[in-house]
């Protein structure tokens, strides 16, 4: 992105981080525990510009929309899949005449990767903090497992987005927000003969409940959680590692106390980290099964709103935790920033 991009003489090579000299006016705590910009930094460049993913960021980030847009233009090109009946309710084809394996709710990857993505990018996550050098020493090190500032406030990232996952998929003070935005949409439980004239629709607030009874929850707008989850998830593990797999290669910028925006100072340079891929499979593992399992999701299920809604609600998530600190020091000082 052009505008994000250093120009000129003040622009630091990125293999040769400048060392500077603390500016007395910047208290030490900060300096000590938290990014700050380097000196040459750039008063004049607007504090939005903090916010701008870097190339590398764009890509991962445009991966997202990219993956929907295909599976959608191949189920409407794809001859077999175009014909299959379709069933809006339960949002699939079904399973008697579903045009692949990956069309069945059934399948083993919906079973046991989606239906419990967090488990597993929560797994990803922790174990990579736990056993990355980048992160202070690991467990596989001679001075065993040390809580780092870094760790913690990787945690904390964690937790963040986790309640932001837990938010809107399953409690969010009574109903998730999904089922939340469900009703508010118009929808509502459709309940099965045998409960009718027990009680009404309205005492199953939530899909799973509404699911539950044999109702049919029906009539609202529906985010799609597999949407939401995979690129929650693989977003949030992409944008953690990213900086300890490219290093300097891929600057990030940051906004100061004064205003300036520049590189952050402590930019970490991790082609210089021992045993630097320990830790990394199991968070990029679940990175490609999360972009096949979106591609298969946008290819069969859901309408292209819902998945759009799904993606939407997603990225909310990983601006707030991932690249609002950037621009908002205060912020910055509590959660950190991957990889500093
Ligand atoms: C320093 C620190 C040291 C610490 C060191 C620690 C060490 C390491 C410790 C690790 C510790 C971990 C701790 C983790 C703690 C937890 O996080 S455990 C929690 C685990 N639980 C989960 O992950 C649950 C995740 N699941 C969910 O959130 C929801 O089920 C979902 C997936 C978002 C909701 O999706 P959904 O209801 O299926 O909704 P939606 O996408 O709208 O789909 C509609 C329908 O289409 C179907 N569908 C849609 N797309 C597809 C598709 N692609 N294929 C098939 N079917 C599809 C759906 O199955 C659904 O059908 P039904 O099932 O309703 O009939």
């Amino acid at each position: 992105m052009a505008s994000n991009r250093r120009n000129g003489a003040n622009t630091p090579k990125p293999s040769t981080p400048i060392e500077l000299p603390e500016p007395a006016t910047r208290p030490t705590s900060i300096s000590s525990s938290t990014p700050t910009p380097h000196q040459d930094r750039d008063t004049t460049t607007h504090w939005i510009t903090a916010l701008f993913p870097t190339p590398l960021e764009t890509l991962l980030l445009s991966t997202y929309p990219a993956l929907l847009l295909l599976g959608s233009l191949f189920s409407t090109l794809s001859p077999t899949t175009r014909s299959a009946p379709y069933n809006p309710t339960t949002q699939s084809h079904p399973p008697s005449s579903a045009p692949s394996y990956f069309a069945l709710k059934s399948n083993l990857l919906n079973t046991y990767f989606v239906k419990i993505a967090w488990f597993w990018v929560s797994l990803a996550y922790l174990l990579f903090l736990v056993v990355h050098p980048a992160n202070g020493p690991g467990l596989l090190g001679s001075r065993g497992l040390v809580l780092t500032p870094k760790r913690l406030r990787g945690v904390l990232r964690w937790a963040i987005v986790t309640m932001w996952w837990g938010g809107v998929t399953q409690w969010f003070f009574g109903p998730a927000i999904i089922d939340r935005g469900f009703q508010l949409t118009g929808g509502a439980c459709e309940l099965a003969s045998q409960y009718e004239g027990t009680g009404g629709g309205e005492d199953f607030v939530t899909g799973q409940a509404c699911k539950a009874v044999g109702g049919t929850w029906r009539g609202g707008h529906d985010i799609s959680g597999h949407v939401f989850i995979l690129v929650l998830g693989s977003a949030f593990l992409g944008l953690e590692v990213l900086p300890i797999l490219m290093g300097l290669r891929d600057e990030r910028r940051v906004r100061g106390r004064d205003g300036g925006v520049g590189a952050p100072e402590r930019e970490l340079v991790a082609q210089e980290q021992e045993g630097r891929k320990v830790g990394l499979g199991l968070p990029l593992g679940v990175m490609g099964l999360s972009a096949w399992m979106l591609l298969m999701t946008a290819t069969f299920f859901h309408t292209w709103f819902e998945k759009l809604t799904g993606l939407l609600v997603a990225f909310m998530g990983i601006v707030v935790v991932l690249f609002l600190p950037r621009a908002v020091p205060a912020l910055r000082d509590v959660v950190g920033m991957p990889g500093i």
